[in-house]
């Protein structure tokens, strides 16, 4: 068998194609790692919201997790939408054994605001899931609901930080800032240092799967054997140029641009 890197994303599905699996598939393909999907929940939605959600069954999501562990090169693991704490238990199970890097994105409710996961999912990810995490990558809200806290400043924003890594075992967290108001920063902390990546704000409506591609980017770079650092770097230099040079598509908050990352490293060119 040739060495080739792949990556595994569990997540939602958004049909749009801008979030949930489909943006991972399409960031990992762009990084040039092999993708894989285990879906956890069918979401039919689009760039204006949600408009229906149908959960997979626990042992179903069990069985396409052996389906691709047992066969297929994994090299690192991403995890998105998982709704319910049922799923959250049977997808640890599975891989904490696995020791692989793992990005958990711990997705809670889409940008048009509607919720993904129930209540008990929370803890159930706190609990099940940020022990296994090379790297967790809430925004703020999320920050904020993971730790029972309000994120108004800077200082809360360190706070939340610690407390994610050492209180709930992560190895890491980026808390990414596109919530916050100017630059776009995102704190990286590792158990040790700080570290903050920084891109301006771009000023559009088009942020629909923001938070699933910058993990997905993450990932794809943890997959190739990169050090958390790089991988963070990558990833940030991938969703600005996603986000800046935005494709304009859909009626309401449309996708980033998936190929804008390749096509400035390679011909300048966006779209
Ligand atoms: N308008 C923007 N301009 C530049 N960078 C942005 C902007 N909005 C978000 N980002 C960056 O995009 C990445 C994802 O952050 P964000 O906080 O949007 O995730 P999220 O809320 O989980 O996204 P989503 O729920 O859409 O998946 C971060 O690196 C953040 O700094
Ligand atoms: C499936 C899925 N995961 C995550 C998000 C958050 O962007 C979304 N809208 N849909």
């Amino acid at each position: 068998m040739r060495n080739v890197k792949g990556a595994l994303s569990i997540a939602g599905t958004d049909p749009s194609g801008g979030a949930g699996i489909q943006a991972d598939l399409k960031t990992f393909q762009e990084l040039e790692v092999y993708g894989m999907s285990v879906i956890t929940s069918v979401v039919a939605q689009n760039t204006l919201g949600v408009k229906g959600i149908r959960h997979l069954e626990a042992s179903f999501i069990k069985e396409q997790l052996e389906s691709v562990t047992n066969d297929m090169p994994v090299h690192a693991v991403k995890t998105g939408m998982i709704a319910n704490s049922e799923m959250i238990e049977a997808i640890a199970e599975h891989l904490r054994p696995l020791t692989l890097p793992l990005c958990v994105d711990p997705v809670m409710i889409a940008q048009s605001g509607d919720a993904l996961v129930d209540h008990k999912a929370l803890q159930a990810m706190r609990d099940e899931l940020l022990p296994l995490a090379t790297i967790v990558t809430p925004n703020i809200p999320e920050a904020a609901a993971l730790t029972g806290r309000s994120l108004e400043s800077e200082e809360d924003r360190y706070d939340a930080a610690k407390r994610i890594v050492h209180d709930f075992g992560s190895s890491s967290v980026v808390i990414k800032g596109g919530h916050l108001d100017g630059e776009a920063t995102d704190l990286f902390y590792d158990g040790d240092t700080f570290k903050t990546f920084t891109s301006p704000r771009f000023d559009t409506l088009h942020t629909h799967g923001t938070g699933c591609t910058y993990a997905a980017a993450i990932t794809a770079e943890l997959a190739k054997g990169k050090s958390l650092n790089e991988a963070v770097s990558v990833a940030k230099t991938f969703i600005s140029a996603a986000i800046e040079h935005t494709l304009e598509i859909g009626h309401g908050q449309g996708p980033t641009n998936h190929w804008a990352y390749q096509n400035t490293k390679r011909k300048g060119e966006y779209v």
